[in-house]
């Protein structure tokens, strides 16, 4: 299993990452290596589309402004091949697995954040609760359309939030290295950026370990002599 290069066991991954030459507009930048089909990458820009039946209008007409940043979140969540050491277990019927806190470049969520902050909504977990009587998500009985900002006071709330902690939000910028980019151009940069925290983690368990061996010994010598 190579975590650098795989895809989740979702609703509609491909099983292995691999070119997928014609991915639709918003999902084009991960052309050279991908999750998605071009079928999935052109579902990405439809209303109640046919991946999750999910509405984005449920609070009146999104704004299109905050709506490519849903649509860019789809691409990313659907074709990214870079997400392995965030890829956990879910205990959830339309999907094997998921992502938990996949940390978020700052200047990806907060620009999401303002450019919907004139919408509403009436949830602050997306995943979770909708009325789907009528097939697509409306909002449950008891909920109100709320400012997006009442919603979510910060972009931390927005991006942690909306889809059950699969981001975490962080205060490292893009040129960073070590946090993911929802849009990006040229060559995918959340490669090194996976890179760098799959060695972490593994770091993460030896080095302490070897660090107190270390300093008993020391200690021991001091001690003796
Ligand atoms: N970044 C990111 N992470 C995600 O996990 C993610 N997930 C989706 C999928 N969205 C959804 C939303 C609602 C339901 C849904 O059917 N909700 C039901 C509960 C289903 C269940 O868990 O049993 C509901 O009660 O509303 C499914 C998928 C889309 N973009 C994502 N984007």
């Amino acid at each position: 299993l190579d975590q650098l290069n795989m895809c989740m066991d979702a609703k509609h991954h491909k099983v292995e990452p691999g070119p997928e030459g014609a991915l639709h507009r918003q999902c084009a930048p991960w052309r050279e290596n991908a999750c998605c089909t071009a079928n999935t990458s052109e579902e990405a820009h439809n209303d109640n589309s046919y991946l999750y039946y999910f509405n984005w209008n449920h609070c009146g007409a999104m704004s299109s402004k905050c709506k490519q940043h849903l649509i860019q979140d789809t691409c990313f969540y659907e074709c990214s091949p870079h997400l392995g050491p965030w890829i956990q277990s879910a205990d959830e019927n339309w999907r094997k697995e998921r992502i938990l806190n996949v940390p978020l470049c700052k200047e990806d969520c907060e620009q999401w954040w303002e450019d919907c902050k004139d919408d509403f909504t009436c949830k602050t977990n997306w995943h979770k609760g909708w009325d789907w009587s009528s097939g697509i998500n409306k909002c449950p009985a008891g909920s109100h359309c709320r400012k997006w900002t009442d919603v979510y006071a910060t972009p931390k709330s927005m991006c942690e939030q909306i889809w059950s902690n699969s981001y975490l939000y962080t205060t490292l910028t893009k040129d960073s290295g070590r946090c993911m980019q929802l849009w990006f151009t040229g060559p995918n940069p959340n490669k090194k950026v996976a890179e760098y925290y799959l060695n972490t983690a593994q770091r993460g368990q030896s080095f302490p370990v070897t660090t107190l061996l270390f300093l008993t010994a020391t200690s021991f010598f001091v001690t003796i002599f």
